[in-house]
């Protein structure tokens, strides 16, 4: 068994001509919690399309728990939770329950499918993310962070060892944010799940993350956070160019 949960050896892809990433190397070991951190438009959510193969490199090889990402058999072990993972709209017709249920059968509405381990598992999902008082509350009804952790659910319930996710924290709230990064830190403490976590704001993520990776088509910078804040200004005028009067430095 490989001592990586990611592997990225060597990648660059292309969607048209031009390259959205160059040269990627990169290696996640069981157990850390990386940050990933870029512009937009720099290839972070390529990047992540990737390790889940949902595309194929042109060139270089992923691999995933030991495996080739494209012949990993059991999917089930990697939880993904996308961008847009608070925005759904009041009245939209499902339960906090049977979104997280959609996340063991990849579909709603297959409640008479389950068994009761599968419904003990949806139970746990959301027991963990501390939203049983509303289970049966429709999605829609529940705030953006609420909504987000019904999502979180949704991503745990297949027990996964590897967890990602996609700029989580854009469009919540700061009492979100914080409510966030705790229930993550709880996950990772408790699960002891590997986790890799997309984001414009380094700064919100900083005390909770072990390791910081700054992209912008290719690898500006990867090392702890330590390294990373000891040189904090510059990696960031190489990431996002001039970044006086950014926001990025003003959660400092
Ligand atoms: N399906 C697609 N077809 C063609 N080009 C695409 C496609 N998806 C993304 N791109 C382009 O690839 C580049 C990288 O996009 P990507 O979404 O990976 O960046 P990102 O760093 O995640 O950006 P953001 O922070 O805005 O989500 C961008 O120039 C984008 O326009």
């Amino acid at each position: 068994m490989s001592q990586y949960t990611v592997k990225i050896e060597d990648v660059s892809f292309a969607y048209e001509v031009q390259p959205v990433l160059k040269d990627i190397d990169l290696k996640m070991k069981s157990g850390e919690f990386l940050g990933i951190l870029g512009p937009n438009g720099s290839g972070k959510s390529t990047l992540v399309k990737l390790i889940l193969n949902l595309l194929k490199p042109q060139k270089g090889n992923i691999e995933v728990f030991g495996q080739p990402v494209q012949s990993l058999k059991d999917r089930s072990s990697i939880g993904y939770v996308s961008q847009k993972a608070n925005s759904f709209q009041r009245g939209f017709p499902a339960t906090v329950k049977e979104v997280v249920a959609s996340g063991l059968y990849g579909k709603l509405g297959l409640f008479r499918w389950m068994k009761k381990k599968d419904f003990e598992q949806v139970d746990q999902a959301i027991e963990q993310v501390g939203l049983t008082p509303f289970a049966k509350s429709n999605i829609g009804s529940l705030s953006g962070g609420q909504q987000q952790r019904a999502f979180i659910a949704r991503a745990l319930v297949s027990k996964p060892k590897l967890l990602i996710f996609d700029e989580p924290t854009v469009g919540v709230d700061t009492k979100s944010v914080s409510e966030f990064y705790d229930l993550i830190k709880k996950l990772h403490q408790q699960e002891q799940l590997t986790l890799l976590l997309v984001t414009h704001d380094i700064y919100s993520a900083l005390s909770y993350v072990d390791r910081v990776v700054c992209l912008n088509k290719q690898l500006i910078f990867d090392g702890d956070k330590e390294a990373f804040i000891r040189q904090d200004k510059e990696i960031l005028s190489r990431v996002f160019g001039d970044v006086q009067g950014t926001p990025y430095l003003h959660y400092r």
